[in-house]
């Protein structure tokens, strides 16, 4: 089988493998803060969820499972034993798939302003439908608000705009049926399976996945320990590229030795 994900590639070939996983209406891109820094020591594979950037649409609604399985056949398809893994917001949801259905794939794992339940179910169900209607440009400056602070969207509005692009550039489909995929999701109950030693981050001023949602994976992991990321809101990783930058130097280095 040939792979539905597309992937952006760097980093030595030989490097072990560091697999990062973008937010919801984002795409590869969105690491670009850190893949300079990351590329150094490991071959960091970039992917784009099915039915976002230029991985294939099927149509919706998808769910988890769906979207954990296709990483999971990506990885056979690239003979790649096990990874490190990264992922914010989505990423970080089909992070926690794969670590707790498919422990053996995943040595280290890093979250990002994530959850492991992000309800109401209602009202994914009710933003898949709207942006099946309506498109992506009538929910964007909504979502768009929840990425930054105020003060970096204030002193930054390239970033703000560069982002607000990526959104756009969605796939109405594709995020509509990912939105369904949250809506349905609830991780809590087997994330004692993770075996990979595991950092949450967590934006101090996250409105979409607050704390409260990181200390709870935190309580629910094994090996679990969280950071805290003053001045970020939702993109933590953008708002704040070099202590992101420098929390997973550290957590993925201190793996050297795992196994
Ligand atoms: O889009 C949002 O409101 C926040 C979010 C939830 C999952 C994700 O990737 O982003």
């Amino acid at each position: 089988m040939i792979t539905r994900l597309h992937l952006t590639v760097d980093g030595p070939a030989a490097g072990p493998v560091l697999l990062l996983g973008s937010s919801l209406g984002t795409a590869a891109a969105m690491w670009e803060p850190q893949v300079p820094a990351l590329a150094q020591r490991f071959r960091v594979i970039r992917y784009d969820h099915l039915g976002h950037g230029r991985s294939a649409v099927p149509p919706g609604p998808y769910t988890l499972d769906l979207l954990g399985r296709e990483l999971l056949r990506t990885l056979d398809d690239l003979d790649v034993p096990w990874v490190h893994y990264a992922g914010l917001s989505l990423g970080g949801m089909v992070g926690m798939w794969l670590a707790t259905y498919a422990p053996d794939r995943v040595r280290r794992l890093a979250l990002l302003c994530t959850s492991a339940s992000l309800g109401p179910p209602e009202q994914w169900r009710e933003r898949a439908a709207t942006v099946r209607a309506d498109g992506l440009p009538t929910i964007a400056g909504a979502v768009v608000a929840r990425w930054f602070t105020p003060a970096f969207a204030a002193a930054r509005p390239e970033v703000v705009a560069t982002h607000r692009a990526l959104l756009t550039a969605t796939s109405p489909t594709g995020y509509a049926a990912c939105c369904e995929a949250i809506a349905a999701m609830d991780l809590r109950p087997d994330l004692g399976r993770v075996t990979a030693p595991t950092l949450v981050i967590a934006g101090a001023d996250d409105l979409a996945t607050p704390v409260a949602h990181a200390r709870e994976i935190v309580g629910r992991i094994p090996q679990a320990r969280l950071a805290v990321v003053d001045a970020a809101a939702h993109l933590a990783n953008v708002e704040q590229p070099e202590q992101v930058c420098r929390l997973l130097l550290e957590h993925f280095h201190e793996g050297r030795g795992d196994r």
